[in-house]
């Protein structure tokens, strides 16, 4: 049996459309565009492609993108005082600082400084001790997209179904497990120092992957019919000095196994900034309304 492929390209490109309808109608409604800040530090070029795809893909949902490209040896000081300044404007409703940042700044500290209003990449202390208590907040954007290409496979009710997570990231692992056990699935967390991380993969229902190792997640680990939901974005040398994308999972043995399985790229990647146009519209939208 072959798995289903869940088309995250596609699936992104809805929800983007989504969050443009939703712009156009507060713009209509209040007059007010939503708009979203995204902060680069240094020349990473994976970095400055996602912050060049995030900018182009903010205005073509009808949104305002303000970029800030700072040098790589910007001061901790000075990108914390630039926080401070997209804080106070009130054109911007959202405010993402690309990671990783460079080794000399501490990226704790430049999340504290964010306001929680404003955090659409879910990140501060406030969203995450929100999303652990289940009270709302903004959500961080790979892992809701995790979930929604989740409910592809398996429709909208997730509850009862084991669900394993391998990695605990602050930015993906954490979070999805914590999405997932709000969905009534029963979640186990693995990482590095996991026993027999082969049988825990063994018994998931769905499997998410999000360790940043490529492809070590083997086919045979896999539950016969498990949603596969791989994070893993690792570029790898091939012949002739070119390189491949691959995910944390050997997909071409999974998908003879799994009931269906997100590739890479084109899977998981592409949710996160949809994800995060649609949390900027929905913090746009309680700094215009508050309390709606
Ligand atoms: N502040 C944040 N920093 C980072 C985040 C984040 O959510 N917030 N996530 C990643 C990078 N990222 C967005 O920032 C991101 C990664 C990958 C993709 C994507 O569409 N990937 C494509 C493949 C792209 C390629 O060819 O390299 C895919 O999987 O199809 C989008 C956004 C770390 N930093
Ligand atoms: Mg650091």
């Amino acid at each position: 049996m072959s798995a289903t492929i869940i088309d995250g390209k596609a699936i992104a490109e809805t929800v983007r459309g989504e969050a443009a309808d939703r712009a156009a109608a507060l713009e209509a409604a209040t007059g007010v565009k939503p708009g979203l800040a995204v902060v680069l530090v240094g020349n990473d070029p994976a970095s400055e492609v996602y912050v060049r795809n995030k900018a182009r893909l903010t205005v073509a949902a009808g949104m305002a993108s303000f970029e800030h490209k700072l040098r790589a040896n910007t001061s901790e000081a000075d990108l914390i005082a630039l926080v401070e300044r997209l804080n106070a404007d009130p054109l911007v409703h959202g405010i993402l600082v690309q990671m990783p940042l460079p080794g000399h700044i501490d990226s704790d500290r430049v999340v504290l400084a964010i306001d929680p209003a404003k955090d659409v990449d879910g990140l501060t202390p406030a969203n995450a001790g929100r999303l652990v208590l289940g009270r709302g907040g903004l959500v961080p954007c790979t892992p809701q997209g995790c979930i929604i290409l989740a409910k592809h496979a398996l429709g909208p009710d997730l509850a009862g179904k084991e669900a394993l997570v391998i990695g605990r990231s602050i930015l993906v692992g954490k979070p999805v497990a914590l999405l997932l056990q709000a969905e009534s699935c029963t979640v186990t967390m693995a990482h590095s120092k996991t026993h027999d991380l082969a049988g825990h993969c063994r018994r998931a229902d769905i499997l998410v992957a999000a360790v940043g190792r490529p492809e070590m997640v083997k086919g045979d680990w896999i539950k016969p019919g498990a949603v596969v939901i791989d994070v893993g974005i690792n570029r790898i040398a091939q012949e002739g000095g070119k390189t491949r994308l691959v995910g944390d999972v050997a997909y071409e043995e999974a998908r003879e196994v799994a009931g269906a399985i997100t590739p890479v790229p084109g899977g998981v990647g592409p949710m996160t900034i949809a994800c995060l146009l649609q949390n900027t519209v929905t913090a746009a939208e309680a700094q215009v309304r508050p309390g709606a």
